[in-house]
């Protein structure tokens, strides 16, 4: 076990997750893994090398060779795949259900584990994601489990893709979101799940303001 300390956030889609994380690792200046995105992107990596998302060796080949980096930019994170900028072509709804997909073979996983980990470094880092607090960084001191009604993250994802000039449908999105959430809820490896030191924290009713405050003050 390391000294690092690690902050993680796990939680359903939409939920603020990675908003509250980047504010987070900024505020402490740690670093910031969002881990959902090494799905995303390996999903993009199959599509682009015709590998079948129903694969699971082949995902996991690719998986252990993923070429990724991840660039703070502007405090935007960029995301480079095999040097091509693929941070607008992940976030759509699409690409989070591929992701959901490939993230469910334990193959994938156990092939991703060590890549996630190598994030932990000095002084501190903070990372969402879906199992962040129960299997990646299980010893982590300070665990948050970020949640809010399906309805309210809809409506959020909506508002976000509209922003970044992304075509959705608010009641596909529903829809999508709901099958994702049974997915990574109901798959049998590291399903998402609050760790049993996790601080839950519903955040249907709280601003991004105020979330931040509550997380701030678990770590004093
Ligand atoms: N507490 C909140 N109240 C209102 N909007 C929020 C809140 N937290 C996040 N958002 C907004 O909701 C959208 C989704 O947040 P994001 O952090 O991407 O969620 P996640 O990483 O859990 O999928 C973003 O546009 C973000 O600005
Ligand atoms: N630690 C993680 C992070 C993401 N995943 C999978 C399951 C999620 O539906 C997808 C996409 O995750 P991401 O965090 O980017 O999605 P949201 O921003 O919450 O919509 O990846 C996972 O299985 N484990």
């Amino acid at each position: 076990m390391s000294d690092i300390p690690v902050l993680t956030i796990d939680g359903p889609s939409g939920s603020g997750k990675g908003t509250l994380a980047q504010q987070m690792a900024e505020k402490l200046g740690w670093h910031y893994l969002d881990s959902g995105a090494i799905y995303r992107v390996l999903a993009q990596a199959a599509l682009k090398h015709q590998i079948d998302l129903t694969d699971e060796t082949a995902l996991a080949v690719i998986a252990g060779q993923l070429d990724v980096q991840f660039v703070l930019k502007d405090g935007q994170l960029q995301v480079v795949l095999e040097g091509e900028d693929v941070s607008l072509l992940i976030r759509s709804e699409q690409a989070g259900n591929a992701a959901s997909k490939v993230a469910a073979f334990p193959a994938v996983r156990s092939a991703l584990l060590q890549r996630q980990r190598d994030f932990c470094q000095s002084p501190g880092l903070v990372t969402d994601g879906r199992d962040m607090g129960t299997v990646v960084f299980p010893d982590a001191p300070y665990k948050v489990f970020l949640t809010a009604s399906a309805e309210v993250r809809a409506e959020r994802r909506y508002k976000q893709l509209k922003e970044k000039g992304i075509d959705s449908n608010l009641s596909d999105l529903v829809a999508e979101i709901s099958e994702r959430d049974e997915r990574d809820t109901q798959r049998e490896v590291a399903p998402l799940r609050p760790a049993d030191d996790a601080v839950i924290l519903d955040s249907t009713q709280l601003g991004i303001k105020a979330v931040l405050e509550k997380v701030s003050a678990l770590i004093g």
